[in-house]
């Protein structure tokens, strides 16, 4: 499944009516869909209606809604807000078809004197059929006013394809945006609703299928794989294979965490938790001398692997080589030690995964970086990639898709730009495929869950799995444990680091 922007999935339209599907069929399944969603939700048939409809395809859907709700005996209003002089072709034809139908149907907005009376009243139900992915500019005081007037309705909310005013590419907002309560979004989900105030004004997404035709996709370069629960679900088994019963701990790996001499404890030892919950067989920490006490009390399950502060180069190249996967970065200082550490990491010949400190240092300076011999995955959030890319987090925030598609490709890493619906790019030689993570929910908006994910992603690798596959597996099987704890009112508000670690198994 995927999120595809505004020019893809209208690409995909049109591949799909190329190949023979009339675009009045997938306007038929995308309407029936829609009504499905409303007889579920609104079985009894005096619910009433309004449907506000445009003038382009986005208002077609609109009407054929329209019809099939009429024809079942519910009672519907449709009101025009579009241009006239600009009807597309299925608008017509779908209003032709209404009215031969029904010999009292009316369209309203048309500058009648029951227009405002009409658009006044009461309804259970207002469907939005004013723009969906046609909307390619800013409209203006008008409509945006109108559509703030909507938002002031009671009544149920529901926006056809996309809510009106929402850039589906990039999750803007074009002057004002219908706030729906159910987005039935058609074929796929766009980016849009997952950026900028998308995933806000979008309320829940029902994804109908239309009928596009599957075969187009291959030549959309800028599609996103969905990772949702049932994609998480389906092909968990590509990353948790079953646990072998004859089995000693060397048999599911070791994970090497080092510690800086002016480290932030805790997040290394969350890191420490999140690995070993994960399944792998052993935990290393190298961290100084003065650090072994509190280690061996907070995780007394780790192997602790002290160093002093006048051989640390030694020690390290010793310690990083005992273990299957090194993690650095959590809690790291960006101090001279800390700037030796990380380029003596990269210049081995070792698994690494990146984070937090260690990406500020790298960001610094990416020379060592592109030179590296170490195979890595990073994990930025939007700070630290807006860091590494040298650039303003806002620049970075409203175009996460082609900074990670860039970085990615240029340093020739595969990672995750963090964020409340974070970016994966998985490197697969030349081929770069780009994924929208989903799970999760904003009880992760709590200190330390980085460091939690960092953990599951090197505890994954160390279990022998790909970095890629640990990267993104490492994603969903995070995301996963804060939406198992999401189960009451304020499971949210009260969830911390720590309850994510033992929930992530
Ligand atoms: N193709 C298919 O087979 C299927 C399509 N389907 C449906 O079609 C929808 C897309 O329809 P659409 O392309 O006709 O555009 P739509 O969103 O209705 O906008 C109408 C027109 O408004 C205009 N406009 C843009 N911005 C503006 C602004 N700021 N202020 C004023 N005007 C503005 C712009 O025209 P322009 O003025 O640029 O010529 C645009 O064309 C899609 O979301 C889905 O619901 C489904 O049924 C599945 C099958
Ligand atoms: N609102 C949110 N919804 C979903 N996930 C979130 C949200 N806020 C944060 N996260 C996730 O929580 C983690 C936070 O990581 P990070 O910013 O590195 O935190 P820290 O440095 O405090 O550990 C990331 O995996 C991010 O995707
Ligand atoms: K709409």
């Amino acid at each position: 499944m995927y999120a595809l922007t505004a020019k893809a999935m209208r690409y995909m339209d049109e591949y799909t009516i190329g190949k023979g599907i009339p675009s009045a069929v997938l306007m038929e399944n995308a309407a029936g869909g829609l009504v499905s969603e409303i007889i579920s939700r609104f079985p009894d048939k005096d619910t009433e209606v309004l449907i506000v409809v445009g003038h382009g395809n986005n208002g077609a859907d609109g009407l054929c809604v329209a019809r099939w709700l009429i024809q079942l005996g519910y009672v519907v209003n449709v009101y025009f807000v579009g241009d006239r002089g600009k009807v597309s072709q299925a608008f017509t034809d779908q209003l032709r078809i209404l009215t031969s139908m029904s010999k009292s149907f009316r369209m309203y907005g048309l500058g009648s004197r029951d227009d405002l009376k009409i658009l006044q009243q009461r309804y259970d139900v207002i469907v939005d059929g004013i723009f969906g992915i046609g909307l390619n500019r800013r409209f203006g005081a008008n409509f945006a006013k109108f559509i703030e007037y909507l938002n002031t309705k009671s009544g149920f909310k529901i926006a056809i394809d996309i809510p009106s005013g929402l850039n589906g590419t990039t999750g803007g907002i074009m002057d004002a945006v219908f706030k729906a309560d159910l987005t039935v979004t058609f074929g796929n989900y766009k980016t849009g609703m997952f950026f900028g105030e998308g995933r806000v004004v979008s309320g829940e997404v029902k994804l109908i299928d239309i009928g596009i035709i599957k075969s187009g996709y291959s030549t959309i370069d800028d599609k996103l794989f969905i990772c949702d629960k049932k994609f998480l679900d389906d092909t968990r088994h590509l990353a948790l294979v079953p646990r072998e019963e004859r089995s000693h701990k060397g048999t599911f790996g070791s994970v090497g965490i080092v510690v800086g001499p002016n480290a932030m404890m805790g997040a290394s030892m969350l890191a420490a938790k999140a690995a070993y919950r994960c399944g792998c067989g052993l935990v290393k920490i190298f961290c100084p001398n003065k650090y072994v006490g509190y280690f061996n009390v907070a995780i007394p399950e780790a192997v602790v692997v002290p160093y002093k502060n006048d051989d640390i180069t030694g020690a390290m190249t010793e310690f990083a080589s005992s273990v299957d996967v090194v993690l650095v970065g959590p809690g790291l200082k960006e101090d001279s030690t800390g700037r030796i550490l990380v380029k003596q990491l990269l210049a081995m010949e070792i698994k690494l995964v990146i984070d937090a400190g260690a990406l500020n240092i790298i960001a610094r300076n990416l020379k060592p970086f592109r030179k590296r011999r170490a195979s890595c995955v990073i994990t930025p959030h939007v700070g630290e990639m807006a860091k590494l890319c040298d650039e303003d987090i806002k620049v970075v925030d409203k175009n996460k898709v082609g900074f990670i598609k860039k970085f990615s490709q240029h340093y020739n890493v595969s990672m995750v730009v963090k964020s409340d619906v974070s970016l994966i790019s998985l490197l697969n030689g030349n081929d770069q495929r780009l994924f929208l993570n989903t799970l999760g929910n904003s009880g992760l908006a709590t200190a330390g869950s980085g460091d939690v994910l960092a953990g599951t992603i090197t505890s994954l690798i160390a279990q022998g799995n790909s970095l890629n596959n640990s990267l993104i597996y490492g994603v969903m099987i995070h995301g996963n444990a804060a939406d198992k704890l999401d189960t009451g009112e304020d499971a949210r508000r009260k969830m911390m680091a720590s309850d994510i670690v033992d929930s992530l198994f």
